[in-house]
């Protein structure tokens, strides 16, 4: 059983991030800047946008960031991302959800000019990715091709049942894993699906983006599958510094001995996000300057 480490992947991104940025410096003159903008104080969002102020520093990467109250108004909040997108010096815009009660998350999106949507949320962005046009895809799903692609995982003929039918990774996944070139026959399962564990022994590849920790169980996986993990749940524990600790939505210990591959959690698809954020940004830098140059 290989253990796919989202770790060594997101360095290996990260590395060539690194001379991509200095080359771009080099030719343009100034390097590729993100602006985040949070609102609120949810704890596990402060820290994710505090990974990616981390990211952009260690990249070389200019970075805006914006902390508004969580009683901003939506007007508030569209006035702030309405400057962003006026603002030359920015290339890559990104809000950090959930948003509290009271902000509509999908106008907030819309309200994101689509050259600066480095999340891949826009519906502009989405629709790309699903008639195989080129634009920013999100960037978990993203990461998962990553990981796929970096560890030589074919997709093609395969049937991937994906577990999660979210705006943000399981429709996306599907998008991917089903384009000429990755010709995956996609399964989508949700809450509604009949006899869930029927379908997912059927998986080659099976990718699990429910929310629900330890919810794929070892009678739900044939032997030899590959299973990607995308939860991110935090569970109490007292032992802990922090007071929790992170475990996927696949019960890891019961299902990785029947696996040729699965992703651990933490250190699986969750540090890729990041890292293909990064990615986005790079990419929106490009096409800003490419659009100069014209
Ligand atoms: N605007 C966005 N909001 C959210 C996104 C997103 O892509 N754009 N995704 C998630 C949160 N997220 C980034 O924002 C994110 C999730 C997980 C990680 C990560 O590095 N996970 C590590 C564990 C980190 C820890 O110790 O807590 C891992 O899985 O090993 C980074 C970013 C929801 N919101």
């Amino acid at each position: 059983m290989q253990i796919l480490s989202g770790k060594e992947v997101a360095q290996h991104v990260y590395d060539t991030l690194t001379e991509e940025a200095e080359q771009f410096l080099e030719d343009f003159g100034y390097v590729p800047t993100l602006a985040v903008v949070l609102v609120g104080e949810d704890p596990a969002s402060q820290s994710y946008v505090a990974g990616k102020k981390k990211a952009c520093l260690s990249l070389g990467f200019g970075h805006k960031d914006y902390h508004l109250p969580a009683d901003t108004s939506q007007e508030q909040l569209l006035d702030l991302i309405h400057q962003l997108n006026e603002d030359s010096s920015v290339h890559g815009i990104l809000v950090q959800m959930p948003l509290p009660d009271g902000l509509d998350p999908d106008k907030v999106i819309q309200s994101i000019s689509v050259e600066k949507d480095v999340d891949g949320f826009h519906p502009q962005s989405v629709g790309n990715l699903l008639i195989g046009n080129p634009g920013f895809v999100s960037c978990t799903p993203q990461g998962v091709m990553e990981i796929l692609d970096y560890y030589h995982i074919a997709t093609a003929g395969k049937h991937a049942v994906i577990v999660g039918r979210s705006n943000i990774v399981g429709k996306p996944m599907a998008s991917l894993l089903v384009q000429k070139g990755r010709d995956a026959t996609v399964t989508i399962c949700h809450s509604k699906t009949k006899d869930l564990p029927s379908i997912t022994r059927q998986a080659d590849i099976l990718i699990a983006a429910i929310g629900k920790p330890h919810f794929v169980t070892s009678d739900m996986v044939k032997e030899g599958t590959v299973v990607i993990d995308v939860g991110i749940n935090r569970i109490e524990d007292a032992s802990r510094k922090r007071g929790y600790r992170l475990v996927g939505d696949v019960d890891y210990d019961q299902v990785a001995p029947h696996c040729n591959a699965i992703t651990p959690v933490p250190g699986g698809v969750g540090v890729m996000t990041i890292a293909m954020l990064m990615k986005n940004t790079m990419q929106a830098a490009r096409q800003f300057a490419n659009k100069e140059v014209k």
